[in-house]
């Protein structure tokens, strides 16, 4: 008898049985009231589970259902690791961001969204969150006064990382700006390095950040021949990539003549078309494909404003990618038009508010990049920026060739992540 029980083909689906149970009676999640199922399809036997599996595995697909076919409605989203996901509709947007902490909770949804407690060196700080505080007055208030020292570090970060080169180099894009944006940013919160004099044992972060340990894939390579030169290419519409870029270098280096040569804070302000450069890109290439992560924390859960009540431990969401994606918000949307949010605040017949909120770091109900409302980023300020910079000192600096189309993002549960192992050809910018 007990060998009977014994054997894989009982035990195996007799645990797993068992496991189920165990789940459902001691771990499950709050009651989620009845609402439309994304990712379920007539005949599924199970499914919640199978549209759990099908959203993980094509998120875009579901988002884009969600938003499609449930436009104003509520709806279950369930995904492995989140499976309490309710998909608020846009139209709820500015409701999500009116609830006060004791409804919709932020800190508690990002806590188990990236398991902080486990993956963080120093769970306090997240729990006693001073950064807050200290980026919304001390970090954001010395932005101006951080412009000269972000400028010299973006200089010599680009040097150490892509050089000078006077023949086109192939870098990894993704490999080398990540680097430069950590030595820029530690420059910020660590001070001025000595070059080259650094502890032996620095952190790992730092030390790979300020260049101690260079990797042969992050220097740039040799020639490399599959890549069209940006004066080959098709634009976007009728215009050339190169086209933009002259653009771009026509404003930069237009404002800083104005300021003598020197960067600062009203010069990087001046330069809308670099500012728009930056939006556009977030639009278009944003991780947040849901927005607004918040756990229900109400005792007696959140009611939405068509009567749904959401029970406390579900965690809701609002849909961005459909949002970012849609060209009644922005026209022809799935177009890069890097110059869009430019043209839109140099436009003298809209309104002077309107047209100020179309800079990088400005939320809104249509762009969630930096979330919205009282959780919005308060780190926003101070990376665009900083990568205001990085990008002028990039255009004016290099020459760039680009691949024929952009590589894809890639989709990872909700996440979407650039494209990693992407090159572009660079060499130094011949100056007249
Ligand atoms: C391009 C760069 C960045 C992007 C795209 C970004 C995006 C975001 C997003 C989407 C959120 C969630 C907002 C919400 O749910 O409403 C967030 C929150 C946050 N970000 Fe950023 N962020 C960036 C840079 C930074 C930097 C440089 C800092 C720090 C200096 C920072 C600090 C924070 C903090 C502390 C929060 C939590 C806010 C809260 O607790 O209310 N971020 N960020």
């Amino acid at each position: 008898m007990t060998e009977f029980f014994l054997r894989p083909a009982v035990l195996v689906p007799a645990v797993a049985v068992a496991a189920y149970l165990i789940h459902q009676l001691f771990f499950a999640g709050p009651k989620l009231p009845k609402l439309p199922v994304v990712g379920a399809r007539d005949g599924d036997w199970f499914p919640f589970y199978q549209a759990m599996w099908r959203n993980t595995f094509n998120f875009k697909a579901a988002v884009k259902q969600a938003d499609e076919q449930f436009r104003d409605q509520a709806v279950l989203m369930p995904l492995i690791g989140n499976s309490n996901m309710v998909l608020l509709p846009r139209s709820q947007i500015q409701f999500v961001t009116d609830q006060p902490d004791s409804v919709l909770d932020m800190h508690a949804a990002a806590i188990e969204s990236l398991q902080i407690d486990y993956t963080c060196t120093d769970p306090y700080l997240v729990h006693n969150p001073v950064h807050h505080k200290l980026i919304t007055t001390t970090l954001t208030n010395q932005i101006g006064n951080l412009v000269p020292d972000v400028a010299e570090e973006t200089a010599w970060a680009f040097e150490q990382r892509w050089g000078s080169p006077d023949e086109y180099q192939e870098v990894c894009v993704y490999d080398t700006l990540r680097k430069i944006v950590g030595c820029v940013t530690n420059r910020v919160f660590l001070g001025k390095p000595k070059h080259g004099l650094r502890p032996r044992r620095a952190p790992d972060f730092y030390s790979t950040a300020h260049g101690v340990e260079t990797r042969a894939a992050t220097r740039p390579r040799p020639r490399a021949q599959r890549l069209p030169p940006v004066d080959h290419q098709a634009g976007q519409g009728d215009r050339r990539p190169q086209e933009y870029i002259d653009e771009l270098r026509a404003e930069i280096e237009g404002v800083l003549a104005e300021h003598g040569g020197e960067w600062n804070k009203r010069a990087l302000a001046k330069m809308q078309k670099l500012d728009s450069v930056m939006r556009e890109s977030a639009r278009l290439n944003s991780f947040v494909t849901v927005g607004l992560n918040r756990a229900v924390a109400a005792k007696d859960g959140l009611v939405t404003p068509d009567g749904i009540r959401i029970p406390r431990g579900a965690t809701v969401s609002v849909p961005s990618y459909p949002i970012f994606h849609d060209s009644a918000v922005y026209p022809d949307a799935d177009e890069f038009k890097p110059f869009r949010f430019a043209e839109q605040r140099s436009d003298a017949s809209i309104e002077y508010v309107q047209r100020a909120a179309k800079a990088f770091a400005t939320t809104s109900t249509d762009f969630l990049a930096f979330g919205h409302g009282r959780n919005a980023c308060p780190g926003r300020f101070f990376a665009a920026n900083e990568l205001k910079l990085m990008l002028a000192h990039l255009v004016l600096n290099y020459d760039v060739e680009l691949g024929g189309e952009r590589p894809r993002n890639t989709w990872f549960g909700l996440n979407r992540v650039p494209p990693l192992q992407a090159t572009i050809r660079i060499k130094r910018r011949e100056r007249a």
